[in-house]
């Protein structure tokens, strides 16, 4: 979402130019910066005698505020201008004051202590035009109708027992990429073959991730049927590349226009128009196979049925709840929310999963240290199953270790501030944007010695878990407002990893040295590898 600070400098260098050479348009945009320098004069001389305290900022510029000091990773800018102006620091980007957060102490008062202050989120143009004009729950207003389907959501789609109910799903799909992992070894160790082929693992956790989302919230998968798999995947992939584009008009609302000049804005439209057809198509098969099922075609659902996808739980609950809610579930609710499942875990938990692997290649001790725990658990067995998973305590400290160094989404997701509001001392105003640098808090010498070593044993027998309790570590974020899909999460990276260490032995391509691997990341709101992880597996035989 973020890379679009940085975009905006060049592109906007590169189309200013030739519009400006109309003189017409020259004359506005100079009417327009004299206005706005005034008003810019005007403020600047009313805050130089400030009446309340607000915390410390850098400097900013007329206009773009502190736009200008943003990288293309905007984690790790934040990062270094905290380190010179503190845990709690004031930008702005453009015309939108923007508290950003730093330290654990610091992200405890805004998502513990004042944490009914922070529940709102901004409203990006992206949210209002793709995601239902924010009809969804991670960019719903707070209020009545974000809690209830905030409610939906935890307690009948991401339940604990309803994700355990997924587990044949992520059983069958993990052992499905197993399979197609073995089968590209055997032709690429055939005769005929000249080398050990290498495999492209980005795009196999990509398809394994949103097969699974497919399955439980649509119902089958959509990456290998037809027209519906294409349009699918195609859709998967521009979602998360426009989301993670910033719409300049956010932050400086008198250029919201250059979105219409640079397409911006037609992209989001066509994407939101897209997504609409599919998923209309998705609960009108839902609604046509449920409507034979009454007719004696099919297996009736209940309430109690585990084997329901989330648009069938969706549509149960429009039915039955009409009546007793606040706010019924319409069609665009369910349509928003299915949505919510692909735009917020998709693409995170590929992620993550990417990253595990990235660091496990980094780290030949760790790999070994964890293919002897998977391998001694599972024994003869060639598939591990969700039941071995109980005892793999080091596995799970890889995951945690690998979210704590790569959070895929390190900014977590901006809120908003609803009233005034005093943290440490500080005056913060309702409506300012915040954002907690959840990366640069994981990193944090204060609570982690060696902060950037990849080091798991640091999570073997810690109380630091996923819950938000422990705000030194918080990649899935705290509070009201915290992500609903960590067990759903959790579930699918071990089953996947564990499977992944036990049947193959692992190497980089061209002899390349673990510590060699490019660990460099993508620009946007979730940080994957800037380049795809290709790696090869040798089979293990047990
Ligand atoms: C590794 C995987 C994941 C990570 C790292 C992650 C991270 C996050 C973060 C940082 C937030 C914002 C939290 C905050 O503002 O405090 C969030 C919100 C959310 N996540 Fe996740 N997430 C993951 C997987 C999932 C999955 C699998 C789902 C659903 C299937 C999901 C659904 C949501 C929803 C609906 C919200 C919005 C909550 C709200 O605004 O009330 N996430 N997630």
């Amino acid at each position: 979402m973020f890379n679009l600070l940085h975009q905006l400098e060049l592109k906007l260098n590169g189309n200013f130019s030739s519009l400006l050479q109309h003189s017409s348009l020259k004359l506005v945009l100079l009417a327009i910066f004299l206005i706005l320098l005034f008003r810019w004069l005007f403020n600047f001389i009313n805050s130089a005698t400030p009446t309340n305290r607000s915390p410390p900022s850098p400097p900013k510029l007329p206009v773009i505020g502190n736009l200008h000091q943003l990288g293309l990773h905007v984690h790790r800018s934040l990062q270094s201008l905290a380190q010179q102006h503190g845990p709690l620091m004031l930008l702005h980007f453009g015309s939108v004051p923007v508290l950003v957060v730093s330290s654990a102490e610091a992200a405890r008062e805004i998502m513990k202590t004042h944490d009914g202050t922070f529940t709102d989120r901004p409203k990006f143009t992206f949210f209002k035009k793709v995601l239902y004009n924010c009809k969804d729950i991670l960019s719903a207003p707070y209020g009545e109708y974000w809690r209830q389907i905030k409610s939906i959501c935890v307690l009948n789609l991401l339940s604990n027992k309803r994700v355990r109910s997924f587990r044949a799903v992520r059983e069958e799909e993990s052992k499905s990429m197993i399979n197609n992992i073995q089968q590209f070894c055997s032709i690429s160790s055939s005769p005929s073959s000249s080398s050990l082929s290498v495999l492209n693992l980005s795009e196999m956790f990509l398809t394994l991730t949103s097969d699974i989302v497919c399955r439980v919230a649509l119902g089958r998968k959509y990456s290998d049927r037809g027209q519906g798999g294409r349009i699918f995947k195609e859709l998967s992939v521009e979602l998360s590349e426009l989301m993670s584009r910033l719409n300049i008009g956010d932050y400086i609302p008198w250029l919201a226009w250059f979105s219409h000049v640079n397409g911006l804005d037609a992209k989001l439209d066509d994407l939101a128009k897209r997504f609409d057809d599919f998923l209309e198509m998705v609960v009108q098969e839902h609604m046509d196979c449920s409507k034979s099922t009454l007719q004696g075609h099919g297996h009736v659902h209940t309430n109690e049925d585990d084997q329901r996808d989330f648009v069938d739980v969706l549509l149960w609950l429009q039915k039955e709840n009409a009546d007793v809610i606040a706010y019924p579930i319409d069609a665009v609710s369910i349509k928003a929310i299915i949505l919510d499942m692909f735009a917020a875990g998709t693409d995170t938990i590929y992620t993550a999963i990417e990253w595990v692997m990235s660091e496990l290649l980094r780290h030949p001790r760790v790999m070994k240290k964890l293919q002897n725990e998977v391998r001694g658990i599972a024994g003869n067995k060639t598939e591990i199953t969700e039941d071995d998973l109980v005892g793999m305590h080091y596995l799970k400290a890889v995951i945690k270790e690998t979210l704590r160094l790569h959070p895929p989404a390190p900014l977590l997701v901006p809120r908003v501030s609803t009233q005034d509001v005093k943290i440490n001392d500080y005056d913060i105003k309702a409506n300012t944007q915040v954002i907690v640098n959840a990366w640069a808090i994981g990193r944090d010498p204060k609570s982690y010695n060696n902060p950037d070593v990849f080091e798991p044993e640091r999570f073997l027998n810690s109380a630091i878990d996923y819950k938000g309790d422990n705000f030194q570590y918080i990649p899935f974020g705290a509070g009201r407002r915290g992500c609903p899909g960590i067990q759903f999460a959790l579930a699918v990276k071990e089953i996947a990893l564990a499977n992944l260490v036990h049947r193959f032995d692992w190497a980089l391509p061209e002899g390349v040295r673990g510590e060699d691997l490019d660990m460099s990341e993508s620009t946007g709101a979730s940080v994957h590898r800037k380049y795809p992880l290709k790696a090869i597996a040798i089979p293990y035989s047990c």
